[in-house]
């Protein structure tokens, strides 16, 4: 079996991260804010500014009142009010919009970090995670951090100023009412510091849910034909709202704790407004303050309470995004796949493209008793337990230089897994892969990979152009170039039947392109980087006379002047190879030309005598 596409096929059955699994801290959301400092402080003066222009106008309404009440004009006293309001309101807007700009760049960093990561990560991670909840953390999680700025937090900065200031005030006018006051909101604040917590967690099980949600849409649209030829459409749709249904009952979940959290601020200020205003009045009547002063300092009630709502707004936005920041975090800290190279060899870097090896003399592929099973598999198991033999178990072989060497064997055998050691998608448990005589372990990925083209057998087009495809390794390639090697590869005509040429797309998968082309495509695209060394996975579906004469010139043509490394499914394949290597169950069954191993090796014979290997037996 090919691993060309291990998420599709083995992913389904992996959930993502549990509700109850890592929860971020608001440690680790201060550097995506802190990024955004610059603005931040400027969004934090505006803010004051703001609260003090809004603390300005209570103090001016109770001089209004004292003015009116002397019998006075009022004069200047209304133009600095509308001044106030109009300054207020300036203040306001442009920062708004400074803080959904900065939210923005909060969303656009993480995305740039996670992307970056998940790039990255070591294939394994690949065959384990589902595709569709990766995306969805980069697409849905990301924007959650957004509300942390936009929804509160700064704004919670400046509301803050106006808190204080009018605490101040209020303490100033008359000190029974605050410590009133202040009662009130204590208990306030303790049910939102209760709240909030389980905020975080909830909103934590709802991303997972929506990851939840995009995996099981990529699964129907990844495989909809699949789906679509078996009747399935309906059952897959019932799944994917099952999903969405939880998705649901989560978010509501989360609307359900924050539905108590917003009417605290709220019941706070009636609460507080009407104790003030019985036992305010109360103290006017007994001459302990004036009218004016208890007008004043309701007023300053109403600020004061005010930026409560938008402080316990911002503890809720903050849990939410920490809730997200937990399933972005989880990626993050996982590590890049050339983490654990510590041993790169100085020579290595000697190592060009343009030379396989500083051992001149050496095969351009040795396995050396390579043994490995896929971790995470039916194979693993580090509890004592006795451990089944593994995928590979103990493969030795040598590739010479500039020879074509054919892999064949039995569906499961390990073939396609000797091609992905090579490339250092996984890592042997033990023996050595040397490539020019160096131990691949030693060598530095980005050089290793320099030196191999690696053609896989499934869907190995891109969605794009043609030419973005042939691109890919060789992003300096010119149209001329492009165009000869589809020409070697006989894909001429396909460029010809587009007016586009080489930019015509080629559709998702490389679906507008029949498997044949799609294989020969690829082909193309190690001719075009010119490796030294070219591992093919051949197709399986069988082709007809003349695309299978197709696919061997092109093959030829690879093969020219390079090492090349065939797992063959075709015998035409097989009888043009230098040598042959016949894998059975995970090791070696024989090795040798086509004549020899029909004499030597009776599963080759099989193989060959019931067309294991597709294509007409020569
Ligand atoms: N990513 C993976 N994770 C776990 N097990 C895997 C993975 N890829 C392959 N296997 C298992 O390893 C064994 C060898 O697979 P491999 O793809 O190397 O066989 P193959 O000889 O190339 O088969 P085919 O000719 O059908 O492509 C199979 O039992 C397969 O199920």
């Amino acid at each position: 079996m090919s691993t060309a596409e291990p998420t599709r096929r083995r992913g389904f059955g992996r959930r993502g991260a549990a509700p109850d699994g890592p929860r971020a801290t608001f440690r680790q959301l201060l550097p995506f804010i802190l990024e955004h400092r610059p603005v931040l402080v400027w969004v934090a003066v505006l803010s004051i500014l703001g609260a003090l222009a809004g603390l300005a106008q209570p103090l001016l309404v109770g001089r209004v009142i004292t003015v009116v009440e002397a019998g006075e004009t009022l004069g200047w006293i209304v133009w600095a009010l509308v001044a106030l309001v109009v300054v207020n309101g300036i203040i306001t807007g442009y920062q708004h919009y400074l803080l959904q700009r900065t939210g923005e760049g909060i969303v656009l960093s993480s995305r740039k970090r996670l992307v970056a990561r998940i790039l990255n990560l070591p294939i394994v991670e690949f065959d384990t995670r589902r595709t569709g909840d990766l995306v969805s953390r980069v697409g849905s999680d990301t924007t959650m951090l957004r509300a942390v700025l936009t929804q509160g937090l700064v704004e919670a900065v400046g509301g803050t100023v106006t808190f204080v200031g009018a605490l101040i005030a209020m303490l100033i006018i008359d000190p029974v009412l605050l410590g009133l006051t202040v009662l009130v909101i204590a208990v306030a604040i303790t049910v939102v510091t209760v709240l909030s917590g389980r905020v975080r967690e909830a909103s934590h099980a709802a991303q997972t849910k929506v990851g939840d949600v995009a995996a099981a849409v990529e699964r129907g649209i990844g495989a909809v034909r699949t789906i679509r030829a078996a009747g399935a459409t309906e059952r897959e749709i019932a799944a994917i709202d099952e999903e969405s249904t939880g998705a649901w009952r989560m978010g509501v979940q989360v609307a359900r704790i924050s539905a108590l959290i917003v009417p605290v601020a709220g019941i706070a200020l009636q609460v507080s407004f009407l104790v003030v205003l019985g036992v305010g009045g109360y103290r006017v009547a007994s001459g302990a303050i004036e009218v004016a002063d208890l007008v004043t300092f309701i007023l300053f009630l109403f600020m004061m309470v005010m930026p409560l709502g938008l402080f316990f707004g911002a503890i809720t936005s903050v849990n939410q995004a920490l809730g997200a920041l937990g399933r972005i975090q989880e990626i993050l800290e996982l590590p890049n796949e050339s983490d654990a190279d510590r041993e790169i060899a100085p020579e290595a870097v000697l190592v060009g493209p343009a030379n396989a090896g500083v051992q001149p003399e050496a095969p351009a592929l040795v396995f050396d008793d390579v043994r490995f099973a896929y971790r995470g598999g039916d194979d693993a198991g580090d509890d004592g337990a006795e451990r089944p033999a593994g995928v590979l178990r103990g493969v030795s072989f040598e590739v010479p230089r500039g020879k074509r060497v054919a892999l064949v064997g039995p569906s499961g055998a390990g073939k396609s897994t000797i091609l992905q050691l090579v490339e250092r998608f996984y890592d042997p448990e033990s023996g050595q892969i040397r490539l020019g005589g160096l131990d691949i372990k030693r060598l530095d990925r980005g050089e290793l990979r320099a030196q191999i083209g690696y053609v896989e057998q499934d869907a190995p087009v891109l969605a794009g152009t043609i030419a973005e495809n042939l691109r890919l390794a060789s992003p300096d390639a010119t149209d001329e170039e492009c165009r000869a090697v589809l020409g070697a590869v006989n894909l001429g005509a396909v460029v010809d039947r587009d007016p586009a040429g080489i930019d015509a797309q080629v559709g998702e998968d490389g679906i507008m392109l029949s498997g044949g082309e799609r294989q020969r495509l690829a082909i193309a695209r190690a001719l075009l980087a010119a490796p030294p060394i070219l591992l093919l996975d051949e197709s399986t579906s069988s082709l007809d006379g003349v695309n299978e004469r197709l696919m061997r010139e092109a093959i030829d043509a690879v093969a020219e002047d390079r090492t090349l490394l065939v797992i063959a499914h075709r015998l035409s394949t097989v009888v043009d190879s230098d040598a042959i290597i016949v894998l059975e169950n995970g090791a070696v069954a024989g090795v040798g030309t086509h004549a020899e191993l029909l004499g030597t090796t009776p599963l080759y014979r099989e193989l060959a005598e019931h067309q294991l290997l597709a294509g007409p037996v020569a």
